[in-house]
């Protein structure tokens, strides 16, 4: 292997990026621990915003500077905006039939596409308002009922909860209950896709991906998808009144003839269990952080508290209409995102050629991590980068939606991600709602500063602890 690395090298008159030491047949894959974005912004300190490391045979280039973000994800776009082969992928969503997972060619092209006008369109998010409002009511009455107790609650679990039904709803149809699939459990199941999922962003060598029951797995995912289907074909069911969810969407589509590629029930499939995963836990776990730091800064949440009032009163709960105003929630938003992007490093590109980067020599068929939450604490591109300061954006114009490559929690370019507009709508709504209704302490008398913030690795980082706090009602009635 090193020889034909050398070989390479050699061919392109190219060197490698910088690179620690590797160990034989494994590389650098003793490296990485729990929380390998961490440990990778640890490395990259030392050996540079563009790193080269294996994990056992495959080749990776490490990216951890707004720099070179740019040069990988806007300037030499076409290149990266592959995907690596994926066993699990494979397995789970019909040979790569998704949108996530699918290398770069027509066929994804025709997928995002389809997904972007049809699924993601502001249109058809507009068309689920009255759907969220419904959730999130269910979600401020059991946290009513709290206050009145005078007991915590479990806010991330809550949280991940209504996420998981509001995204049920709008691609399902309906909320499954845990008991619809089998005896796991609805939301069980798709927890173990995601989590299934994750583990090769690092190279397929984990090894705790064999402790997964990936055949099980894919049964439960798979039936879900077909149980939603033969629901939606059935002449007797009833749907008047409600929104058309995407299984309704689909089907149309493939019984027009509209799209321009093979469209079938295996494609329908596919994408529905990848809107699941794609939507139900990047909202909750990014709303679980914004939430966690306005937990640990009160007069942070305090200010949002008295933007949201201003606006609004105190008479009433929050629109999605109201959200435009507030700007300094927004701040609040990006600072939360910047700390704790809840996809650290993105999903892995793969490179379709060579290509010359900063001087470097990546060669094709390179996995391309780009670690977002080293970027975001790149002392070069943020003053004060550890500390939670949403003010940092009252003179700064910079953005979350790909544009500014210091803050990346949706990626950029042709892989970034086609659901920002609802994921940011869902965190928006939530989190305004959930501090406009109340207000929040920490249970035991923790002081704020006390607050646990340690991660747990996997496709979304999660908090390790679950965010617990005691309501009180805010508005007037
Ligand atoms: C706060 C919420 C969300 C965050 C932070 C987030 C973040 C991301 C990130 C970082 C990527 C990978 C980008 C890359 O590889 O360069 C991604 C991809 C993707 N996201 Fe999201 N996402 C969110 C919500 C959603 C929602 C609600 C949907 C759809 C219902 C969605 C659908 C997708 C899809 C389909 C891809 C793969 C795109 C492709 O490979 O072409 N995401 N997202």
């Amino acid at each position: 292997l090193q020889s034909w690395f050398k070989k390479k090298k050699k061919k392109s008159n190219g060197r490698l990026p910088p690179s620690p030491k590797p160990l034989p047949i494994l590389g650098h894959l003793h490296m990485l621990g729990k929380n390998p974005h961490q440990d990778l912004h640890k490395l990259a300190e030392k050996h540079g915003p563009v790193m080269y490391m294996r994990f056992g045979f495959v080749p990776n280039i490490i990216v951890s500077s707004p720099q070179a973000a740019e040069q990988f994800l806007k300037i030499h776009d076409l290149v990266y905006a592959s995907r690596p082969p994926h066993e699990a992928a494979k397995y789970i969503s019909y040979d790569q039939r998704n949108l996530s997972f699918s290398p770069y060619g027509t066929y994804w092209r025709d997928m995002r596409k389809l997904c972007t006008l049809e699924l993601l369109s502001n249109l058809k998010i507009n068309s689920f308002q009255a759907m969220r409002r419904e959730e999130l009511g269910l979600l401020v009455e059991v946290i009513e009922n709290a206050a009145k107790e005078r007991v915590a609650v479990d806010l991330s679990a809550r949280v991940a909860s209504m996420s998981a039904d509001m995204s049920c709803r709008m691609v399902l149809g309906k909320k499954y209950m845990d008991k619809d699939i089998d005896e796991k459990g609805f939301k069980a199941v798709i927890k173990e896709g995601m989590q299934l999922a994750a583990t090769p962003n690092l190279g397929d060598y984990f090894p705790y991906l064999g402790a997964l029951d990936l055949q099980g797995l894919t049964r439960r995912m798979k039936a879900i998808a077909k149980k939603s289907i033969d629901e939606h074909t059935d002449p007797s069911r009833d749907r008047s009144g409600q929104a058309k969810d995407f299984v309704d969407t689909m089907l149309a589509i493939m019984e027009s003839g509209k799209a321009e590629f093979e469209f079938d029930r295996s494609h329908i499939k596919a994408t529905l269990l990848d809107m699941l995963a794609a939507s139900m836990d990047t909202s909750a776990t990014a709303i679980d952080w914004v939430l966690s730091e306005l937990l640990k800064h009160p007069y942070v949440l305090k200010k949002v508290q008295e933007e949201i009032e201003q606006a609004v009163g105190m008479e009433r709960m929050v629109e999605e209409s109201d959200l435009d105003g507030f700007k300094y929630l927004d701040m609040v938003i990006k600072e939360a995102f910047r700390l704790h992007p809840v996809a650290p490093l993105l999903l892995p590109h793969e490179s379709i050629e060579d290509c010359t980067i900063n001087g470097y020599h990546i060669p094709k068929n390179s996995r391309v991590i780009v670690n977002v939450w080293a970027i975001g604490r790149d002392p070069e591109a943020w003053a004060d980068a550890e500390n939670f300061v949403p003010e940092r954006f009252v003179e700064s114009n910079i953005d979350l939606r790909g544009r500014d490559f210091q803050l990346l929690p949706f990626g950029s370019g042709r892989r970034g991600c086609p659901g920002m507009q609802l994921g940011l709508a869902v965190v928006r709504l939530v989190v305004a709602q959930l501090v406009h209704c109340f207000d929040w302490e920490l249970p035991n008398n923790m002081l704020p500063a006390e607050l646990d913030m340690t991660e747990d690795f996997g496709l979304v980082v999660t908090r390790a602890n679950h965010l617990m706090a005691i309501p009180t009602c805010r508005l007037h009635k």
